[in-house]
């Protein structure tokens, strides 16, 4: 079973327009709502991969009460714990050239008692579970060491712990040795405080964080493929994709990839890549199921191309 942990869950609003233009009004071709927040979306990868899994999430509102109902419907199982205050609603305007607005609400004040609460939620929920995928950003309320603790708990009860967060949680986090981290380059750039050019910085910014504490780092450069470093070694694994439709939660739909596929080496990267491919090719947050991936489209290797260019680095 694979537990997931989302402090700060959404109701996740895309558009799809033709084109963003700043002061007008712009009527969407299509809308649609997903649950969302990033261990939201790897409970329903995982899900859809046939794998067991339980999300643990604060729900609170009429947003909270949307966000149930449709992981109900998509038949995931959830542990929620009930807050005073209402769940954030994202948006998502995705134009027809691939370019992704997205705009994601703070989200509410989590109360001390709910805190406990969802602290507890997770200590009851750990048991049978072989890994812990705590994911996204930390609602206000919690503090920045607060996966940091929850990786020290994880651990006590034995259970392996993947997390995606950016920022002040992260370094804290990295500290109490995560068994893998999953920054996009933004975040890895953001980690060690340089910018990314190339596929080596990347491998070099990746390096740098298993110095800090992370015991994997697996991470996700956009179109150009991903990374994972671990201590047995590093690989890049990438697909070619030309119909992009959506990347909203292809991230959380790759840690989903390569946690089913066992959370380690060369193979559990592919799966990675397979799931974050099919993932863009799909709308909104829309998770692919066995039937959507291209296993043969994605190619892994240990021969890392230290000097290509990233298509998007950040500066
Ligand atoms: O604000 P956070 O917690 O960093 O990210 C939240 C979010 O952007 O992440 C998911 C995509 O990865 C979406 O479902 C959700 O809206």
């Amino acid at each position: 079973m694979i537990l997931t942990v989302t402090p700060n869950p959404s109701l996740d609003r895309t558009y799809e327009v033709h084109a963003l233009e700043r002061g007008e009004v712009i009527r969407a071709e299509t809308e649609r709502t997903d649950p969302g927040g990033k261990g939201v979306n790897v409970s329903r990868a995982v899900a859809a991969a046939g794998r067991r899994t339980v999300a643990v999430l604060p729900l609170g509102g009429a947003a909270g009460a949307l966000v149930a109902e449709l992981l109900d419907a998509q038949g995931i199982e959830v542990a929620p714990v009930a807050i005073a205050g209402t769940t954030r609603s994202n948006i998502a305007l995705a134009e027809v050239d691939g370019v992704l607005t997205k705009i994601n609400a703070p989200g509410p004040e989590l109360l001390p008692a709910e805190q406990e609460l969802l602290l507890d939620t997770v200590r009851a929920q750990s048991p049978g579970a072989g890994w812990i995928a705590c994911c996204g950003s930390l609602p206000r309320g919690l503090a920045p060491s607060w996966y940091a603790d929850l990786v020290v708990r994880a651990h006590a009860a034995g259970v392996r712990i993947a997390l995606d967060t950016s920022g002040r949680a992260l370094l804290e986090a990295l500290r109490a040795r995560p068994d893998v981290v999953k920054p996009n380059a933004a975040e890895l750039a953001e980690a060690v405080g340089r910018p990314l050019a190339t596929v080596g910085d990347a491998v070099k910014a990746a390096e740098e964080l298993r110095g800090m504490g992370a015991r994997a780092v697996l991470a996700s450069l956009g179109a150009d493929g991903q990374l994972l470093v671990d201590g047995a070694g590093t690989w890049f694994g990438s697909a070619r994709v030309d119909d992009v439709r959506s990347n909203v939660g292809a991230g959380d739909s790759s840690l989903a990839g390569f946690l089913v596929a066992g959370g380690s080496g060369p193979e559990a990267l592919a799966s990675a890549v397979a799931h974050g491919a099919a993932a863009v090719r799909l709308p909104g947050s829309v998770m692919p199921t066995p039937a959507d991936l291209d296993p043969a489209a994605v190619t892994v290797t240990d021969d890392i191309p230290m000097d290509r260019e990233l298509t998007e680095p950040v500066s």
